[in-house]
C-alpha cells in the first residue's frame, strides 16, 4: 500500500485523542493497518463505530498504546499529554500551538524526559519542516509564515473584532507578530505558525494572519531568506468539510507521522 513501505506486519496499537474533523479522518486512514483506541470526553457523544473507545487518560494508558496522536485542542494537549509521556508513551502532538505557552512547553518536555518518551511535532497543515530545520542554525535566517483563510474560518474572531465577515471587501490582516502570540490568540487556527517557529527558531520567525474573502482554500505561505539561499513554499489546502478552520491535509500529515514512527525506511 502506498506510503506504508517498511511498516511492521503485526498491528501496532495507536491511541487517538479527539474525534472531531481530524480524529475522524485519521481513524478512517489508520484503521486498516493499526489497532486503534480513541479517547473522547464523556460529554462528546460521537465515537468510532468499531475499535476501542475510552473516556479518560488513565484508561487510554491502561490500554497500552505504542503511540498516541493528540488531535483535540491545545488545552487537551496541555492537560493530557504529560501523563502519556511520563508513562513512556511517545506522542504526536497535533495542537502544536500548546508549545507556544512557555510553562506548558516546559511541563511537556520534562514529562518526556522523565518517561524517556518522545514528543513528535508533525508538519500538520504545512510542509518543508526539513528545510526550516536545516536553515535554523544560520544566524541570519529570516522566515515569514502567512496564514490566509476564507472568512468562514474566522467567523468568531472577526465578530469579536466587531467586523461583519460577510461584508469584508478585501483581505483583512488580523495579526502580525510572533508565533507564540498567534498560537495564543488563535488556538484553533494558527498551530501551523508555531510548528514553523519550532522548526526554524522562534527568533527568526514572523507570523501574519489574514482573513481573505477572495480565497476558497486554507493557504499557508512560508518565505525564507538566509545565507543558504531563499525559499518560497505555498500550501493551498482544501478546508475540512466538517471544520473550515482545519485543512484536510492535517489528518493526512498526522497519519504519515504515525506510519513514519513505525517505518524501517524513514522519509
Ligand atoms: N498542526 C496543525 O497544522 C493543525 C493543528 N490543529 C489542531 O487540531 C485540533 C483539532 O482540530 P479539529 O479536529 O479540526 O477540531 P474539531 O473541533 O473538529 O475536533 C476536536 C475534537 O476534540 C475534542 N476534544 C476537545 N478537548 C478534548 C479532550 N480534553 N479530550 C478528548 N477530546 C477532546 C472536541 O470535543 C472535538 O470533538 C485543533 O484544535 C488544533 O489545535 C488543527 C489544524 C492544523
Ligand atoms: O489546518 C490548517 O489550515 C491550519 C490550522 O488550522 C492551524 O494551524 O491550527
Amino acid at each position: 500500500m502506498a506510503g506504508t513501505a517498511g511498516v511492521a506486519s503485526h498491528l501496532r496499537h495507536v491511541g487517538l485523542i479527539g474525534f472531531g474533523a481530524i480524529g475522524r479522518d485519521l481513524h478512517g486512514q489508520l484503521r486498516a493497518d493499526f489497532d486503534l483506541t480513541v479517547l473522547t470526553r464523556s460529554r462528546d457523544r460521537a465515537g468510532p463505530k468499531d475499535g476501542r473507545h475510552v473516556h479518560s487518560i488513565e484508561a487510554l494508558i491502561a490500554a497500552g498504546p505504542d503511540l498516541v496522536v493528540e488531535a483535540a485542542a491545545q488545552a487537551a494537549a496541555i492537560e493530557l499529554v504529560p501523563a502519556l509521556l511520563e508513562a513512556g508513551i511517545d506522542v504526536v502532538i497535533g495542537s502544536t500551538g500548546a508549545l507556544g505557552d512557555g510553562a506548558a512547553a516546559e511541563r511537556l518536555l520534562a514529562a518526556a524526559e522523565a518517561g524517556v518518551a518522545r514528543l513528535i511535532v508533525p508538519a500538520g497543515a504545512v510542509g518543508g519542516l526539513d528545510y526550516l530545520a536545516a536553515i535554523s542554525s544560520l544566524a541570519d535566517a529570516r522566515v515569514t509564515y502567512t496564514s490566509r483563510k476564507p472568512v468562514a474560518a474566522w467567523a468568531g474572531e472577526l465578530a469579536a473584532a466587531g467586523i461583519d465577515g460577510s461584508r469584508l471587501a478585501g483581505a483583512h490582516v488580523l495579526f502580525e507578530g510572533t508565533a507564540r502570540e498567534a498560537a495564543r490568540l488563535y488556538p484553533r487556527n494558527v498551530n501551523a505558525g508555531l510548528t514553523v517557529a519550532l522548526a526554524a527558531g522562534h527568533g527568526r520567525t514572523r507570523v501574519r494572519v489574514v482573513a481573505d474573502p477572495s480565497v476558497t482554500h486554507n493557504t499557508h505561505q512560508i518565505t525564507v531568506e538566509s545565507a543558504a539561499g531563499s525559499a518560497l513554499m505555498c500550501f493551498t489546502n482544501l478546508p475540512s468539510p466538517s471544520n473550515p478552520k482545519t485543512s484536510t491535509l492535517t489528518a493526512l500529515s498526522l497519519a504519515a507521522a504515525v506510519r513514519r514512527h513505525f517505518a524501517t525506511l524513514v522519509i
